[in-house]
């Protein structure tokens, strides 16, 4: 089997160690997705699910447990190295968009990929690649306020894929939409996930959205069963 592109192994994370606040969230958290997988990741409300996919993310640290992404063991890396990893191989996608308000959608996926130095002309064949898989080409030219909600959902999956990352992390995708549009947008997800063959963990509390992923992950007292 080829290697996982996340794993999680025997991940602790407790916050306010020792304080009256103490709440610990991560107890032995294990799992690992495979290239093309894509996992669902379910929880009742305050059990953990951004903690966790922050730190499969590289946005905060485990107390103890290893994380690994594409073998490297990320464990004890400086900073500017796990920055460096997540910018490569790490996009995310949240339950809000957090597209930026002044510039268009077209112009919030051309955004990561100047920054990590694709040249305008191909940033811009991306970007129009990926509006075109989604449905949204034509709203190329549309800042986020003149989108509709899904549209603008859209554009964040555009965004999290631009720079080719081999995991995508989302935590609740669609959580802010209705049922109806949630469906269809979650849709376009999966099938621009599939077509570019990524790994995938989605945090959701929708059990539909659940079934359509390979498999399902329940975080319960901080275990994954
Ligand atoms: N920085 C922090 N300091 C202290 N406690 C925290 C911190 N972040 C989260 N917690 C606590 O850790 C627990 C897990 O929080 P987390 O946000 O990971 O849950 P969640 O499963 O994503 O919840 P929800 O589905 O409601 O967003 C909660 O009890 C929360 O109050």
């Amino acid at each position: 089997m080829s290697e996982p592109v996340l794993s999680l192994d025997a991940v602790e994370k407790c916050y306010n160690r020792g304080l009256p606040g103490e709440v610990s969230v991560l107890r032995g958290a294990s799992l690992s997705v495979a290239p093309g997988e894509v996992v669902a990741l379910v929880a009742p409300s305050g059990a953990g699910k951004s903690t966790l996919l922050h730190i499969a993310g590289l946005l905060d640290t485990p107390d103890s447990g290893a994380v690994r992404i594409a073998g490297a063991d990320m464990t004890g890396q400086s900073d500017r190295r796990r920055t460096a990893a997540r910018r490569a191989d790490i996009g995310f996608v949240y339950q809000f968009h957090h597209l930026l308000p002044e510039f268009t959608a077209l112009e919030n996926i051309l955004l990561p990929q100047l920054a990590a130095g694709t040249p305008r002309a191909a940033a811009e064949a991306r970007a129009m690649d990926l509006l075109t898989r989604v449905g949204i080409a034509p709203r190329a030219g549309h800042r986020p306020a003149a989108l509709s909600g899904g549209e603008q959902q859209r554009v964040a999956f555009c965004r999290a894929l631009a720079n080719r990352p081999r995991l995508l992390l989302a935590d609740e995708p669609t959580g802010n939409l209705d049922p109806g549009t949630s469906d269809t947008v979650f849709g376009a997800l999966m099938e621009l996930v599939r077509e570019t063959g990524l790994a995938a963990l989605i945090a959701t509390h929708n059990l539909d959205l659940a079934a359509r992923m390979d498999r399902t992950l329940h975080l319960e007292t901080g275990r994954l069963v």
